[in-house]
């Protein structure tokens, strides 16, 4: 089966996982068959997927008249025969026992044409064991979806040992059809990539506690405010549910040994019933107060300890060929919304430490987890799973990425698209470095900046590591530096545009005040919304608003807090032009070429002139005066004049 001849999509099993992926593919375009046992499976899930589509319309994600299209698209079955007939591709979401899904499959192999590809959502079963009940172990693989579909930007695309390789390359293609990333598992293994670095990380946290050597309450603080996760492991222990974290650990220890031994206190929390938030209690309790992390009851030791632990998991899926250490980071941020991949965490902490630190407690506990793996030791040997970049002449980016679309365009993407492209420490210090890259590239002349994805410029700050670093001296120091940094962009002799699609808010919009000109997209959202959050905008956003809006709006947009769509910020000033939504990319990238076209020389020296004499008329004016006089000097200006009495367009050499 061809990518481009997939039409029709069935999803068995209208659970959580199925009706959600359900929607993706109905909101793909694809006529979608959503199948369950019973009728009232399969109602409550259609249901649930109307309800989801109305929510993504109420907040504008999409148009009402495109949430009634993609309901229209699935159609709810009971019958088998009648779901998978003359279908192009079967996603299987049915419960995670072996038992249930090879009974699915021996029944959907005799109704399915030859043609249909079988993708199974399976978070732990062995896709090969799957694969073969079928007769077309080729045309089978596994596509992991994570929860909720709608929401999460990963798909694990997993290969069996009979998987053609056409399978993968049209499952992957569907993926992104769906507006999905898709990451390859190049082997079948046991919780394929994002799985198997999180089981570990809960399972260690767990032995801590059962060894006393620290706190449900200190580990969370650690992991939640030290490690800036998305929440802390014991807190996402209790949503994915302590009895699942408990099964796949037991299967972990089967195929893979001892090391993945579920720890006591999970053994004893499970034991007593306490499987998490489904069931009211697990290691907080949901009826009496739920999750209550402390901001600052994280330890350093506790931290290495945890990326030890992971950058272990990073080494065996490396050595067994399941993968690499830049899709791994990327899985797990995209699929567990980590602020960076448990690589890059590793190589920031240093190998040489993680490994001592895993040796060290390997002598004191024996305990088969602590054994080093060896691609862990020849990464640390290597100066880190990335090598010793910085080093290199070209400089490699994780939080941003940089292109060349051409038309002497440097492109900057922010690019941390699970945390809404949030700015960290680490993505101040790549946006300077991405400038300075871009300043002394005579091959760029101008800078567009765009959000990752559809749903974020930038949503500011990253405020996850904010609570426990609350220091007044560090405070100080992060403003000065988003300050620094984002002033750079304000100076740089290139012009620079702000392309808006999605949120602008705090620090995201910040940064698009410094930038030359700004295009949002209709359903964008910029806002200054510090004062939730008890803070100010601190990267710049109290001084420059002001100047670009007057004290009065100013005060209006950073008291209230508000979110304001693209056409009242037209209206206030703030943005330069609003286009559709489908238009953006491409008047995004014209701009940027345009500014890009001028005459760099008289554009470098306006900005310069135009940003020194903001305060002073008097010194503004001087300014002019001179900058004026050199340009007479230039080549740019007899290309220019020429180009005019000539009647053609000006080449500028920036001469
Ligand atoms: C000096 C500068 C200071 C600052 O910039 S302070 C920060 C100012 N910014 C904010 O206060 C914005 C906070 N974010 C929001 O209000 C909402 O988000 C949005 C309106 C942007 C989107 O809302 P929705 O569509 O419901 O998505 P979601 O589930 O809230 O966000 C998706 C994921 O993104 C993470 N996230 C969003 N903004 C931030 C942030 N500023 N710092 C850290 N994480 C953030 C969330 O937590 C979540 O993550 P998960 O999927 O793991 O739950």
């Amino acid at each position: 089966m061809e990518f481009e001849n997939i039409e029709t999509i069935t999803l068995l099993g209208a659970g959580s996982m199925g009706h959600g992926i359900a929607e993706v593919a109905a909101l793909a375009g694809y006529e979608v068959r959503l199948r369950d046992i019973k009728t009232e499976f399969v109602e409550n899930g259609y249901e649930q997927l109307v309800w989801s589509l109305d929510k993504l319309a109420e907040k504008d994600q999409i148009s009402e008249e495109e949430a009634d299209a993609a309901a229209d698209r699935v159609t709810p079955l009971v019958d088998v025969k009648e779901a998978v007939d003359d279908t192009d591709v079967v996603i299987e979401a049915v419960p995670e026992k072996m038992e249930i899904k090879k009974d699915v499959y021996s029944e959907v192999e005799t109704y399915a044409p030859d043609r249909t590809i079988f993708a199974t959502n399976t978070s732990s079963l062995s896709i090969t064991d799957l694969s073969e009940v079928t007769d077309r172990p080729e045309q089978f693989c596994g596509m992991h979806f994570f929860n909720p579909p709608v929401r999460m930007q990963l798909v694990e695309v997993i290969t069996g040992s009979h998987t053609a390789e056409s399978t993968l390359d049209a499952v992957e293609q569907l993926a992104e059809a769906f507006g999905k990333t898709p990451i390859r598992v190049h082997k079948d293994s046991p919780g394929f990539i994002v799985n198997r670095i999180l089981v570990p990380l809960m399972n260690e946290t767990c032995w801590m506690v059962s060894d006393d050597e620290a706190t449900v309450a200190e580990i969370d603080s650690t992991t939640k405010f030290d490690m800036g996760l998305p929440m802390g492991a014991f807190e996402l222990g209790d949503q994915v549910g302590n009895d699942v974290t408990y099964h796949v650990l037991q299967y972990l220890q089967e195929v893979l040994g001892d090391a993945y031994e579920p720890a006591p206190f999970l053994k004893e929390t499970v034991d007593a019933e306490r499987y998490g938030k489904k069931s009211g209690e697990g290691f907080y309790d949901y009826e009496n107060g739920g999750v209550d992390i402390p901001t600052d009851a994280g330890s350093e030791d506790t931290k290495v300890r945890l990326a030890a632990v992971m950058a272990n998991e990073v080494g065996h899926l490396v050595e067994n060929d399941v993968s690499n250490p830049s899709d791994i980071d990327e899985a797990v941020m995209l699929g567990a919304g980590f602020p960076d991949g448990p690589a890059k965490l590793a190589d920031n902490i240093g190998l040489d430490r993680l490994v001592e630190t895993l040796e060290s407690l390997g002598e004191e506990d024996g305990h088969a987890r602590f054994e080093v793996s060896e691609a862990l030791r020849e990464a640390a040997q290597q100066g880190g799973f990335y090598g010793e970049s910085d080093t290199d002449e070209t400089r490699s980016y994780s939080t941003i990425d940089l292109s060349y679309p051409g038309d002497m365009v440097g492109h900057i993407e922010l690019s941390r698209e699970a945390r809404m492209n949030t700015v960290n420490s680490e993505m101040l210090d790549e946006l300077g470095d991405a400038l300075a890259e871009f300043e002394n590239d005579d091959e760029v002349r101008g800078v567009l900046i765009t959000g990752k994805g559809d749903r974020a410029f930038s949503a500011g700050a990253d405020v996850s590591s904010m609570a426990s670093s609350a220091s007044p001296l560090d405070g100080i120091e992060l403003s000065r530096k988003g300050q620094s940094t984002f002033g750079a962009f304000e100076e740089s002799p290139l012009p620079i545009v702000a392309a808006i699609d999605g949120f602008a808010l705090g620090g995201g919009f910040e940064l698009a005040m410094c930038c030359d000109y700004r295009l949002a997209s209709e359903r964008s959202e910029l806002g200054l919304p510090e004062h939730n959050l008890g803070l100010l905008p601190g990267w710049g956003g109290t001084q420059r608003l002001q100047r670009l809006v007057g004290m009065s709006r100013a005060k209006e947009i950073i008291f209230t807090a508000e979110r304001f769509d693209a056409d009242t910020m037209y209206e206030y000033d703030v943005v330069n032009e609003v286009v559709e939504n489908d238009q953006f990319e491409e008047r995004a990238h014209e701009l940027a070429a345009e500014m890009a076209g001028g005459p760099p020389v008289s554009r470098a020296l306006t900005k310069q002139v135009m940003l020194k004499g903001a305060e002073d008329l008097d010194a503004g004016l001087e300014l002019e005066a001179q900058a004026f006089g050199h340009l007479l000097g230039t080549d740019d200006l007899m290309e220019g004049i020429t180009a005019f009495m000539g009647d053609s367009e000006p080449e500028f050499e920036g001469k």
